[in-house]
């Protein structure tokens, strides 16, 4: 048996998690692998807290810096969060020739690129599973089972926090506020809560997946995103009532060599096995061109589960350390190119759901339609809601797929008639097709 110590920098939701799991199963982690992990020092700026967890005398300390920089320590876990101080201690973790494990989407997804290559430069390894989809072991498939695969799409639910929120929304009609403080009780939730319910952290997380998928850092700018703020519960229903449901989506896909990627709010068929991923759970649906359609399930955020992944990835760095592996894949993966080539996203075609309010009056709907004919938008169905007591119908339309730039300007142009009594809203419809 060989021991591995272990810092632990950021002892908060995730941190506490991994020493839990960590003392409940580190005997069995030893028998399957030969190594023992140790949790030799845990550095927080708050080591007053009761996180229900008692650890040795003099494993805690405020000064992540002493942790970092102790010979005594094999590899650095970064479970502090944000991108500032994050990164200050991963680069200078790495620069020591450390493996560094960290759940930290946000500084993958900003600084990614200047870590992967100082972990190369210092013949070490970043490691990273956490950061996508909470303890599912979605990049370990990635960059292992599916290795042999070109990926041609993936669909994520990657955002516990707006998953939960859309379920309970859909199941007992809460008001958003309400559920999203539940949500930050149960530990789900960014600080600030924003970074989940604008569609921020999925986009974090789509970054790194898309990353791995083609090989070469992806910039947060080359992801369109929208998150759920703001979306009303006459969506759900309306959607609900058309046998859809909407969910947070992370879509990724390579079209003749552009990569297309987005984070959006869209429908997807409540006959799909993604509309079926309900509360903190999130899914990826991943299409490889040898392998086809597979998808991975699991807890997306919370202590134990990311925990969880956290472990799987100390076990890795330990075996990688102790057999002299130098840079692992996690690494290489990441840096096979320099940069992609991305689709152009008003050349994007897809399906939309897009509610109206249009005045009661005859000839509202022909200006409408007049407009999608003219942009080449074929209509799928429509349906006129009761009257409001303003005088005004709220419409419901599904349309075929069709161009994103035509969609933009067609809405410009309906938002702007006089019959038009709301601005409208629209929504992709994912249909998998
Ligand atoms: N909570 C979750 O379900 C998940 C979180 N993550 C990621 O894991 C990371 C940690 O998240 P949580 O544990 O939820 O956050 P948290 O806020 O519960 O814990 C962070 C801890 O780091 C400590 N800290 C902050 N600055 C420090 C410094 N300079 N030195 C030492 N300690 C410092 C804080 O006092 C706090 O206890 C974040 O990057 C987050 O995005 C990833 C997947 C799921
Ligand atoms: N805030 C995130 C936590 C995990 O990454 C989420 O809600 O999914
Ligand atoms: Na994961």
């Amino acid at each position: 048996m060989k021991e591995i110590k272990i810092g632990i920098l950021g002892f908060g939701t995730v941190g506490a998690g991994v020493v839990e799991g960590i003392q409940k199963n580190g005997a069995l982690m030893a028998e399957r692998t030969g190594i023992v992990p140790v949790v030799a020092k845990i550095a927080d700026l708050d080591i007053e807290t009761d996180r229900g967890i008692s650890v040795g005398e003099g494993v805690l300390t405020t000064d992540a810096m002493s942790v970092i920089t102790d010979d005594g320590i094999d590899l650095i876990v970064e479970l502090v969060g944000g991108t500032s101080i994050a990164r200050t201690f991963t680069l200078e973790a790495l620069k020591r020739g450390k493996p560094v494990i960290t759940a930290n989407k946000a500084l993958l997804a900003d600084h990614g690129e200047e870590i992967y290559k100082t972990a190369r430069e210092n013949n070490t390894g970043i490691y990273y599973e956490a950061s996508v989809g909470g303890g599912i072991p979605i990049l370990r498939s990635q960059r292992a089972g599916l290795i042999g695969n070109r990926i041609e799409s993936i669909y994520g639910i990657l955002n516990g926090t707006c998953n939960y929120i859309l379920t309970r929304m859909e199941r007992e009609g809460l008001p958003f506020d309400e559920i999203l403080a539940d949500a930050q009780a149960l530990g789900y939730a960014e600080t600030p809560p924003d970074l989940d319910i604008d569609g921020i952290d999925t986009a974090h997380k789509a970054v790194v997946l898309a990353s791995m998928a083609y090989g070469a850092p992806v910039p947060m700018e080359a992801c369109p995103t929208k998150g759920i703020r703001g979306l009303a519960a006459s969506e759900i229903r309306n959607t609900e009532e058309l046998g859809y449901r909407i969910k947070l989506l992370a879509i990724i896909k390579e079209n003749h060599g552009e990569v297309e990627l987005s984070v959006e709010p869209a429908l997807v068929p409540k006959t799909h096995m993604i509309a079926s991923v309900s509360d903190s759970f999130n899914a990826v649906f991943v299409k490889g061109d040898i392998v086809d359609d597979t998808m991975y399930y699991g807890r997306g955020a919370g202590r134990l589960p990311t925990g969880s992944a956290v472990i799987g990835d100390i076990m890795e760095a330990a075996s990688d350390k102790l057999n002299g592996k130098g840079v692992p894949v996690s690494v290489t993966m990441m840096l096979q190119k320099s940069e992609l080539d991305y689709c152009a996203p008003g050349s994007i075609e897809k399906r939309c759901y897009i509610r109206l309010c249009l005045e009661d009056k005859p000839g509202s709907m022909a200006k409408v339609m007049n407009i999608f004919g003219a942009h080449n938008i074929s209509i799928a169905s429509v349906v006129q809601k009761e009257l409001h007591e303003s005088g005004c119908a709220p419409v419901v339309i599904l349309t075929q797929k069709a161009k994103e730039s035509e969609f933009v300007a067609a809405i410009a142009e309906i938002d702007a008639l006089d019959v038009s009594t709301c601005t409208p809203i629209r929504m992709r419809l994912e249909d998998f097709e």
